[in-house]
């Protein structure tokens, strides 16, 4: 390698080799450090993919900084913000992940990384399906003391053998005086459910958001539909058969709805002070109200008032003005809300008729009348 040197001083023998000496180790010196710290970048940003990622995954090159995204994420908060992303109709609006992120959005809230400790929750929603609840769990987490699960965990119901620590570890941080809690709306359903909350905590709050059982089957069947598209009809599913009338209670859109008889099976383990009734019906027309109670019941002060809210001429339901951690007015994403398909009126009263007993049953237990059978 030949060393020159700059301009035209004049050195001995001797200095060029000593100054072609310490240029060469140092610019070897140099090569070394880029090395390492491209190295230790790739890597680093490379693992955890490698082992998680799909073929099909690698072949979309624009999905890169989306999937860099997610490992940063993944890093960041780990498996409750993994959550927020898979709820399927349940995902949250880009404020929430933004939040879940790390990323400051929007003043309000959001606290450094690291504050709290993760906790099992105080207070779970665990039904029904299709009553609301996602919009229950949006609206209560503008509230400072509330930290809530984004996705829904399916602890008691699917992952039951993960245990606790697992369980815990989806949990959002919270801080001294902080409310934790998730909702699954199956665990209403769920034959063992009761007794695995009670075996947590026999002091956990529960919370029912119930919609009329009709109008509940129906935004059911909806949501399965827009899955399945080749799916039989509402009418046709409905019955056993047609001709005699003869109801199918198999059928989980008809069998959720007997709202009476899942009860039950919770007063089994959890006294009726302990469980909150919330109107899926109030919950759109009045959400304040229906708020204040649920903030009541759960020791909270009542932060979330008509204030919060407006109606979405467009959307059709009540909205936030202002979501969690954003300044930003929010609504419920399109699976909340759909149309629904225009039902047979002969198949809605064959349906209310059956409903009506097990409707007033609930009325009696809860001592709450909801309204469906006017
Ligand atoms: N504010 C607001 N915005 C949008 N949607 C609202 C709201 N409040 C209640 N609802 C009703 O919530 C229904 C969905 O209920 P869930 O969130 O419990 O569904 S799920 O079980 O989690 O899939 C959803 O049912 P469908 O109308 O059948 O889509 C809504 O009627």
């Amino acid at each position: 390698m030949a060393c020159k040197l700059p301009g035209n001083t004049p050195v001995s023998g001797k200095s060029i080799l000593r100054r072609c000496a310490v240029m060469l180790v140092s610019l070897l010196a140099s090569f070394y450090l880029l090395h390492s710290l491209t190295q230790l970048g790739g890597s680093a940003l490379r693992s955890p993919v490698s082992a998680s990622v799909s073929a099909s995954e690698l072949v979309d090159a624009s999905e890169a900084p989306l999937r860099r995204k997610r490992v940063l994420h993944r890093w960041v908060v780990g498996s409750v913000a993994r959550q927020r992303f898979d709820g399927g109709g349940d995902a949250p609006g880009p404020q929430v992940r933004d939040a879940a992120l790390g990323f400051p959005s929007a003043p309000g809230k959001l606290r450094p990384l690291g504050d709290g400790t993760k906790r099992l929750p105080q207070a779970i929603i665990v039904g029904v399906k299709k009553g609301g609840t996602r919009a229950l769990l949006e609206f209560l987490r503008v509230h400072p003391d509330v930290r809530a699960a984004g996705a829904e965990p399916h602890f008691f119901d699917r992952f039951y053998d993960n245990g606790l620590a697992w369980y815990r570890d989806l949990m959002p941080k919270t801080l001294e005086g902080q409310i934790t809690m998730e909702k699954t709306p199956s665990y209403f359903v769920t034959r063992e459910a009761p007794a695995r909350i009670y075996s947590m905590s026999r002091s956990t709050k529960l919370i029912v958001v119930v919609r009329d059982p009709v109008t509940r089957a129906i935004s059911d069947y909806t949501q399965t539909l827009s899955k399945k598209p080749d799916i039989p009809s509402f009418e046709s599913l409905t019955f056993k058969n047609r001709t005699t009338g003869l109801i199918d209670t198999s059928w989980s859109a008809i069998q959720i709805g007997i709202y009476a008889k899942h009860l039950d099976n919770w007063l089994q383990f959890f006294p009726m002070h302990q469980i909150l009734f919330v109107s899926g019906e109030r919950l759109i027309s009045d959400p304040a109200g229906e708020l204040g109670r649920v903030q009541d019941f759960l020791g909270l002060k009542r932060i979330i008032t008509d204030k919060h809210f407006y109606f979405n001429e467009t959307k059709g339901f009540p909205c936030l003005k202002k979501a969690e951690g954003s300044s930003k007015p929010h609504c419920l994403g399109k699976t909340k809300g759909r149309t629904h398909p225009n039902i047979d009126p002969e198949v809605v009263q064959r349906l209310r008729d059956f409903y009506r007993p097990f409707n007033m049953k609930f009325y009696q237990m809860t001592g709450r009348i909801f309204g469906w059978d006017d």
